[in-house]
């Protein structure tokens, strides 16, 4: 039997680190998850058990910790280019690299009005992500967010989808949309973006597209959040947008003698409608290994 080796990436999944910057009275702390994939010429190992070339998982992962202590994080996005590079860059074998990071929030707690020094309050679920590429001397950045969780309580119809013999869903000309906004986009290039100043524009872009759209459809919804981000911000080349219905299913009360004007709703959690899709500028430079390994959306 003729088999060979495809396409194989290797690396340390989900590194948790907390930094401190304790330079001054006031402590800053960032909350990382951390996930390194190396790529290149990989044969031996899988072929014959030759780690001649392998650089160990563990040492990616001591890396992103020694990486942390030798120069300031900063933004998610430039730590994962300097980790990606450093690695394609430090070892012939390797050719690629892939860094996923997840951001997690934290507020400073309130003391009798005043923010506190150094204690904090996790801000929710809420992630803010990139997925660096590097490959050879080029690379890509995919910056987003995760579990934005976003509700209108009016302001959103369904109606005129087709109908068959299996349809039981109603009409509606007002109901609640709620998501979980997932929402990953492509940088034109990798120098000279304000990363965090885009990140908090495309996040309140895509909030007031969420807000402001009279919806016939969280398709609809989605595709106005896209266009608003491409319109807003010229760096951006391409935006993906996974949105997961989140129904809210109004309750019968006529069982006590109680009408319901769209005011007491069953918040369901699941199955749930997933819409999904990508708004891109039709001039966008190709997108190379941007997605390289990424999911869809
Ligand atoms: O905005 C919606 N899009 C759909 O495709 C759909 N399907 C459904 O049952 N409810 C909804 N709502």
């Amino acid at each position: 039997m003729a088999v060979k080796l495809g396409p194989n990436q290797y690396g340390k999944a989900e590194v948790r680190m907390v930094t401190v910057d304790r330079s001054g009275p006031v402590h800053h702390i960032k909350d990382l998850t951390v996930s390194t994939a190396l790529r290149g010429d990989l044969e031996a190992t899988h072929l014959t058990g030759d780690n001649s070339v392998v650089v160990a998982t563990d040492t990616q992962k001591n890396t992103v910790y020694a990486f942390a202590k030798e120069s300031p994080v900063g933004e998610i996005e430039d730590f994962a280019l300097r980790l990606g590079r450093h690695f394609v860059g430090a070892f012939g074998h390797i050719t690629g690299a892939r860094v996923l990071i997840d951001e997690h929030g934290w507020d400073r707690i309130e003391v009798a009005g005043k923010p506190h020094d150094h204690a904090f309050s996790r801000s929710g679920d809420e992630k803010r992500t990139t997925a660096v590429t590097v490959d050879g001397d080029r690379a890509w950045v995919v910056s987003g967010l995760r579990d934005l969780v976003v509700l209108k309580s009016t302001g959103s119809e369904f109606h005129g989808f087709p109908r068959d013999k299996y349809t039981t869903l109603a009409e509606t000309d007002d109901r609640i949309l709620a998501t979980a906004v997932s929402a990953h986009w492509r940088y034109l290039g990798v120098e000279d973006i304000d990363w965090r100043g885009a990140f908090g524009d495309v996040r309140q872009t895509l909030l007031e597209a969420f807000a402001s759209l009279h919806s016939l459809s969280l398709q609809q919804t989605l595709y106005a959040m896209g266009e608003a981000v491409l319109e807003r911000r010229p760096e951006v080349a391409e935006i993906r947008l996974s949105l997961p219905n989140k129904h809210h299913f109004l309750v019968d009360l006529t069982p006590f003698g109680l009408g319901n004007d769209n005011e007491v709703f069953f918040a369901s959690d699941r199955p749930y409608g997933l819409i999904e899709g990508t708004v891109l500028r039709d001039d966008a430079e190709d997108a190379g290994l941007a997605w390289h390994t990424l999911p869809a959306f």
